[in-house]
């Protein structure tokens, strides 16, 4: 199926492609609980694209890295991980799923404790590098128009020629509220400190808290999940001109069906 593809992330595989394609990206980056997958995923369906999480490719490392009892704090023991790190995942925004190697991971790499421990794996320079070719690799084989790729480094490093580019954001108070009704087990304020310490972590690997030139904003503080899809596919339409796809059913903002 074209929408998967098999990624041995292994370091000596990563020179083998940067390869273009002519899939268009609408690169969506910002912080957690911004809305960037909900909303990526409204998009992707409204335009007849596909739809790449690649927050999902340093959790299911970070799952693996787990699975494997490595500390993922040491960044030598993770790329040792990465070795074997079987990466798959669907472009479908109707199906998605994520696999390590055959296993389904989809449920388990949102757990809390792969969320506490993907900050540490994802900042470590020689996987985002590896995990980064795996991205355009799908891009290029998803056998779609164009894909929306959504994370924190699509703007800025993994398409900064993207045709499209956003940064989603919104207040911390109301990413942490969004956050907290997802997730049982923790109190609001719990959520709120994991988030913001997520965040500050993050952040210092890559900028996704200020547009890099050329990149719209998009501020869904005061704006539903509607909203925030609605202006998002205008900003994209508006940028995509001529590489939008002109089916009105297609390009309509298409919101129902929210995750
Ligand atoms: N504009 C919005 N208003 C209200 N809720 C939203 C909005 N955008 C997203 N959500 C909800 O907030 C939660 C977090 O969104 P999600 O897409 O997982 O964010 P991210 O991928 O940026 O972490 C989800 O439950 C989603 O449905
Ligand atoms: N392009 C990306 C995407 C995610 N990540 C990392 O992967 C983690 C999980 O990303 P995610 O998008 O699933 O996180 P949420 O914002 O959805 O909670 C982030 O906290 C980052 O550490 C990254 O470094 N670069």
């Amino acid at each position: 199926m074209t929408d998967t593809a098999p990624e041995a992330l292994a370091a000596d595989t990563v020179a083998a492609d940067t390869a273009a394609s002519d899939v268009v990206i609408v690169a969506v980056d910002g912080p957690a609980g911004s809305g960037k997958s909900s909303v990526s995923k409204q998009v992707a369906r409204a335009l007849g694209f596909g739809y790449l999480d690649t927050g999902a490719a340093y959790r299911a490392l970070a799952w693996h890295a787990l699975a494997r009892e490595v500390d993922t704090s040491d960044a030598t023991a993770v790329l040792e991980a990465v070795s074997d790190f079987d990466f798959r995942i669907s472009l479908d925004p109707d199906d998605y799923w994520v696999r390590s190697g055959e296993v389904d991971v989809t449920e388990a790499i949102r757990e809390q404790r792969v969320t506490d421990a993907v900050s540490g794996v994802a900042r470590v320079p020689a996987i985002r590098r590896a995990i980064n070719a795996a991205f355009r690799r799908l891009v290029a084989a998803s056998g779609r128009p164009g894909v929306v790729v959504e994370g924190r480094d699509i703007t800025t490093v993994v398409a900064p020629d993207a045709p499209a580019r956003i940064l989603l954001t919104a207040d911390p108070a109301v990413r942490a509220a969004r956050r907290s009704a997802e997730i049982s087990g923790s109190t609001a304020a719990e959520v709120a400190e994991a988030l913001r310490r997520r965040d500050s972590s993050d952040s210092k690997v890559v900028d996704f808290l200020t547009a890099a030139p050329g990149v719209a904003v998009v501020d869904s503080t005061a704006l539903d999940f509607d909203e925030t899809v609605a202006e998002v596919l205008a900003v994209a339409r508006r940028e995509l001109g001529g590489a939008a796809p002109v089916d009105p059913d297609r390009v309509a903002p298409g919101v129902e069906g929210k995750d």
